[in-house]
């Protein structure tokens, strides 16, 4: 084994290359590159490099992903400890993306600077030293952004998973992507709309890691001014700047042992992206305006409402910070995508906010139950949530009823597009006659949307009570369901 004649701290670079212009580069870069701890080990073909031992604890690998057979071979190369940097010269984001996830350290894109070179094999080095307490007291301990414990979440006594209320098979496919992944260190990237619970899969992460009594700190990176932003990841030193008067703790340092949540990661300021960066390979940082490195073991759960792709592309997000924090990608689905999920919740937020407030409600009315289905909720379950606890607030009863929802929302619930809508024409012929149900519901419709959405108009409009209109659409919606 090519480790065994070695100082104890020499590190084989095993440099796995088909090329043999590629093996001689590197290892040149290597060899010149100052840092003598580094010993390249060039193979042509992963079975040599198995057989060198690239897999030993403490090896560091720079793996051509055409020479090893693609990314899905990235796992059987890397041993419990080594740590691989994959290569290849189709830079893209894609292959970057497809590498980390199966297993690398690392992707340095072909041709290979010695600069990048030797950052990428400081790193892997320094994630090895990386899991170490901070050696430095927190002094003043910064307040995360957003209470880390316990969960908001709505009625967590009544949650179907972690915190989370819905049983659609959508929400089963994300309960069981966190059940697999809470246990890994690797980053979690998180998207969904804004309200879709983004946050409560975090902390279902974090719980289910069997984390729960560690630290789980949320910093959301659009709330934060960008000048403040450094100091509340890495904290500061009294006297950094105007106003900061005592030394600092920054989420980072919070989290240590447990999990940093990075909430609207994609509106960070880009250089402080990179800052980020060093910190997510190296896991040290210094406070703002300090000088001691502070090493921590931190679990990175990030999340965005935006499409980090199209993020990436703008260059709003740095590409590099993209693909080292999209490892384990979780896509939250919108309310509306999960209608039977809508009323369970609504039903959950209700029963809590009675008791929180003291109300006799215990469900919904039948028309109401109808129109919160219905609607579209563009801003997800936080919307429904706040609706709902309106109606707790401002009502009282043992039945929430339509007349208690707010306005606007009745007045834009957008229906399900009934098939008699389109293309309906006065029956000239017998066949052509469509039920007086049917044609009754276009009417309606089209009065609907001549008021935008508003039945009380409508109603008045059509001459009919607005009451007709909700207890049609429930006949409507029972239609669709039965
Ligand atoms: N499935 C769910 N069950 C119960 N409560 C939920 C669920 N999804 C979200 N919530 C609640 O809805 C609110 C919004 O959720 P959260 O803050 O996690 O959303 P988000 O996707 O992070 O939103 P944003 O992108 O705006 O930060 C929270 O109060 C949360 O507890």
């Amino acid at each position: 084994m090519v480790n065994d004649n070695h100082r104890q701290d020499t590190i084989d670079v095993y440099i796995v290359d088909a090329d043999a212009a590629q093996r001689r580069v590197l290892a040149g870069l290597i060899a010149g590159s100052g840092a003598d701890r580094y010993q390249a080990v060039p193979c042509a073909t992963s079975e040599e490099a198995l057989a060198a031992g690239c897999d030993s604890s403490r090896a560091i690998m720079l793996a051509d992903i055409d020479t090893i057979g693609g990314a899905g071979h990235i796992a059987k190369m890397a041993g419990a400890s080594s740590r691989v940097i994959a290569t290849s010269a189709a830079g893209s984001l894609n292959v970057a993306v497809a590498a980390v996830k199966a297993g690398a350290f690392d992707f340095l894109p072909k041709p290979i600077g010695a600069k990048a070179l030797l950052q990428g094999l400081e790193a892997a080095v320094s994630s090895w030293n990386g899991c170490v307490e901070t050696t430095a007291s927190a002094d003043t301990p910064a307040r995360p952004s957003r209470p880390s414990a316990p969960s908001t979440t709505a009625a967590s006594e009544e949650a179907d998973f972690a915190g989370f209320v819905g049983r659609s098979p959508a929400m089963h496919a994300v309960y069981e992507q966190i059940r697999r992944m809470a246990p890994s260190r690797a980053p979690v990237f998180i998207t969904g709309e804004s309200g879709t619970g983004k946050e409560v899969a975090a902390e279902a992460i974090h719980r289910h890691a069997g984390a729960g009594d560690r630290p789980f700190v949320a910093l959301n990176c659009s709330a934060i001014p960008r000048e403040l932003m450094e100091s509340e990841i890495f904290g500061h030193v009294r006297g950094a700047f105007t106003g900061a008067s005592d030394n600092r703790a920054g989420a980072a340092e919070l989290a240590n042992g447990g999990t940093l949540f990075l909430d609207e990661l994609a509106e960070m300021d880009l250089g402080l992206q990179a800052k980020l960066l060093r910190f997510i390979q190296t896991g040290s940082f210094r406070r703002v305006g300090g000088n001691e490195l502070k090493k921590v073991d931190v679990r990175i759960v990030s999340a965005t409402n935006r499409d980090p792709f199209a993020e990436v592309e703008a260059g709003r997000f740095r590409a590099d910070l993209f693909y080292r924090l999209h490892v384990l990608p979780i896509a939250l689905p919108p309310l509306r995508d999960r209608g039977e999920d809508i009323l369970p919740l609504a039903e959950a937020f209700l029963r809590r906010y009675a008791r929180e407030e003291g109300r006799g409600f215990r469900g919904f009315d039948g028309e109401a139950a109808a129109l919160i289905r219905l609607c579209a909720w563009p801003g997800n379950v936080r919307q429904l949530q706040n609706v709902v606890r309106r109606i707790v607030v401002l009502h009282d009863g043992s039945e929430a009823t339509a007349a208690m929802l707010p306005p606007d929302l009745t007045g834009n619930v957008p229906l399900a597009p009934s098939p008699v809508t389109a293309g309906l024409h006065p029956a000239r012929t017998p066949d052509a006659i469509v039920p007086y149900r049917d044609q009754e519901r276009l009417i309606i419709e089209l009065a609907l949307a001549a008021f935008d959405g508003n039945i009380p108009r409508a109603a008045a409009a059509l001459e009919i009570s607005a009451s007709t209109i909700y207890r049609k659409r429930q006949t409507w919606l029972d239609r669709l369901s039965a």
